[in-house]
């Protein structure tokens, strides 16, 4: 891939660290495109706090202390609301401390002293249309932007999201994706808000597969990220040989990453898409396409459009995360 021309663009990284988060926020650190401007934090792979002290953990194996850490919400945007509180969080993927149970010594560095949403909001407003948000956790800290700031929508350049399951089966359940699972309220205020937004959902990151020979070819490397994600990668593996037959870990979270600093190496389309928030289906991600023009008013009428990815060049991506983590 051929370095941006002019200046990098600005990124704020939202995520719940998390194995396929560290990959990501490695892989950007490593591309010459992008400019990470911050991290805020979000529950999800983790809780908040273990998110942030994962982040601040990250920031320091990559000699990268000079990015500030956010801390963002601990609950759901309807958490007041809602009657069961419990947040799903999926140890079950990542290990109890997120990073494969390698128990790593706490981080030196702290939080700074303002809130994911404030940073998010402060950030746009500093450097409007310019700052790109990669989220890939719950959305909770970005439709809490949305919601206190009426101009962030305006002054934020992009929200690329991992998150849905685009006419597929979710891999929390058959209706739902994990992140948009985590906290519905919030997607769809974030769907449906007129922002920029570049959905990245699994239908495209269960076609990116780092395969146990890919691991090998990581192994293969000296360099500091390849033999940090090494260890922290067996429990990944480990799951994913449990809960899939696929041989090999999704790169769901490196895929979002590099679809926000390459959008050609994915192809997507546009519509309205409206996320259901109870029943069954809660968190399941509906996209119309606005082919038919509805006679009835529906709950995705007048709704702003925005992009769902649909295909991706798997290859392509795996051969950027393979080079730019093994440098
Ligand atoms: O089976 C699962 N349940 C919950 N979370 C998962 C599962 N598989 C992967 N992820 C995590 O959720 C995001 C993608 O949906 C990724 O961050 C991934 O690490």
């Amino acid at each position: 891939m051929a370095a941006a021309a002019g200046e990098p663009k600005k990124i704020i990284i939202d995520t719940d660290p998390g194995i396929d988060d560290a990959m990501a926020i490695f892989v950007a650190l490593r591309s010459p495109e992008v400019e990470v401007i911050g991290l805020t934090t979000i529950y999800g792979n983790v809780y908040t706090t273990l998110a942030t002290r994962n982040a601040l953990h990250l920031l320091e194996v990559a000699d990268r202390t000079d990015i500030p850490v956010a801390e963002g919400s601990h609950v759901t945007i309807t958490f007041c609301t809602q009657e069961d509180k419990k947040l799903r969080i999926a140890d079950f993927v990542h290990g109890a401390d997120g990073l494969g149970n390698q128990n790593f010594p706490p981080p030196e560095g702290k939080p700074i002293d303002m809130s994911a949403t404030h940073f998010l909001v402060e950030q746009a407003k500093l450097y409007p249309g310019k700052v790109t948000v990669v989220a890939l956790g719950p959305l909770t800290n970005i439709a809490l932007a949305i919601q206190q700031d009426p101009s962030f929508v305006k002054n934020i350049g992009q929200i690329v999201l991992l998150g849905g399951a685009f006419a597929v089966n979710g891999n929390v359940n058959p209706a739902a994706e994990a992140n948009i699972f985590g906290d519905p309220d919030a997607a769809d205020i974030v769907f449906t808000s007129g922002a920029d937004v570049l959905a990245v959902g699994i239908n495209v990151t269960h076609q990116v597969i780092l395969t146990d020979s890919d691991r090998e070819t990581l192994a293969s490397s000296k360099g500091k990220f390849a033999q940090y994600l090494l260890k922290i990668l067996e429990v990944y593996f480990n799951y994913h040989h449990d809960a899939y037959s696929t041989k090999g870990v999704y790169l769901h979270d490196p895929t979002a990453m590099l679809a926000a600093i390459n959008p050609s190496l994915i192809t997507y389309v546009e519509g309205a898409v409206r996320v259901q928030t109870n029943g069954i289906t809660r968190g399941l991600t509906l996209l119309y396409n606005k082919q038919k023009r509805f006679a009835e008013i529906t709950k995705w009428s007048d709704q702003p459009s925005v992009k769902v990815a649909v295909t991706v060049d798997a290859p392509a991506v795996l051969k950027l995360v393979l080079e730019r983590l093994m440098e």
